[in-house]
């Protein structure tokens, strides 16, 4: 008798403690991840407190599976690859409390229909400024330079002797360089090519940064910065004014010996005038780690000329930067789904 009273408090208990499993992953927040290769480090944190739900290939969610997958979660970690707009957050429902992208960059976000419903946002910011910067660097001296031509030619022959004037391109030693959008990322450029004693840097921002003390820069108008400078540095965010602002008429200020680099967004470009501006030697030479579209077919006119260096969107890939992206990431969606105060939320 005692034997089957103990028996049934067992089954009673186990009962129990299953129904407490169950509630708790019931009352759990759900997140929805856009992709399967984003870093361990921020998915591991997520699954800890959160149920969550990764688009199962390492390429980006498809529109028509993003709308369906979505539908009631209370999280988005999404990267720039994935549009978050009016549609898409009609899909989610009113479930949704936070979209958190793995960027710095938030040009692929409405920012202003997220606000309107009370949906938080949280990006990357400071966390890659390093990684950014040194890869505009690395570009920048790949593209004055000519590496990626060098390279080709050491390996297919072209390297016949030394040659005093073969493979030549401009020194950043006594140049000017013009940097865009002095941010985070343009001072971080702007402490770098000092480093390379350059005469002058130049910067064109909406407000005076006091930052440029550190390094010297001194704000000029956007056509002084293109007349003047040797180097000119795309580091500004996409905006509405910043839209295709590097177009014919700026290629046509900027000097013909000129060395254009984008690390931004390919938005900032148009990408038309750019080609026109590099075939006609306007300007010497170009380096972008942004276009329009990403990836860039093919068969883009960009990828036939020599004067062009074309890196595929990796200006924050470091290894320590991803990490630390995805981490931030989690950790933004987990404050705002907690209601706390989030470590990087865009206001
Ligand atoms: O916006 C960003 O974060 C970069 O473009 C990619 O890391």
């Amino acid at each position: 008798m005692i034997h089957k009273r103990t028996a049934a408090f067992s089954r009673s208990v186990v009962y129990c403690k299953e129904l407490v499993r169950n509630m708790s992953e019931l009352i759990k927040h759900s997140v929805y991840v856009t992709r399967s290769d984003m870093p361990n480090v921020g998915i591991d944190l997520l699954k800890r407190e959160c149920n969550v739900k990764i688009w199962d290939k390492p390429s980006p969610v498809p529109r028509a599976d993003f709308l369906k997958e979505v539908v009631g979660t209370n999280g988005i970690y999404c990267a720039l690859t994935d549009k978050i707009d009016k549609e898409l957050l009609d899909a989610a429902g009113p479930n949704l409390k936070v979209v958190a992208t793995i960027s710095v960059g938030y040009d692929h976000i409405d920012v202003h229909e997220c606000k309107k419903r009370g949906i938080k946002i949280g990006y990357t910011p400071d966390v890659l400024t390093d990684a950014t910067a040194e890869l505009t660097l690395a570009l920048l001296l790949s593209t004055s330079r000519r590496l990626p031509e060098a390279q080709h030619e050491a390996r297919t022959g072209g390297w016949v002797s030394w040659a005093p004037t073969w493979m030549t391109g401009p020194g950043l030693a006594g140049s000017t360089v013009g940097i865009v959008g002095f941010g985070r990322i343009g001072q971080a450029v702007a402490r770098r090519v000092k480093a390379f004693n350059t005469s002058r840097i130049l910067y064109f921002n909406r407000s005076e940064r006091p930052e440029a003390k550190e390094t010297g820069a001194i704000k000029v108008s956007f056509d002084d910065l293109l007349k003047e400078s040797d180097f000119v540095i795309c580091c500004a965010a996409l905006v509405p004014e910043t839209k295709e602002i590097f177009n014919k008429t700026a290629f046509d200020k900027m000097k013909n010996t000129a060395v254009f680099i984008n690390t931004s967004r390919g938005g900032t470009v148009d990408q038309n005038a750019l080609i026109e501006a590099l075939k006609t030697n306007n300007i010497r030479s170009a380096g972008l780690d942004v276009t329009t579209p990403e990836p860039l077919p093919l068969d883009s006119p960009l990828f036939k000329l020599k004067n062009c260096v074309i890196l595929p969107h990796i200006g924050s890939a470091s290894i320590e930067a991803r990490n630390i992206m995805s981490e931030l990431t989690a950790n933004n969606i987990l404050a705002a789904l907690n209601g706390k105060e989030m470590p990087a939320e865009l206001k």
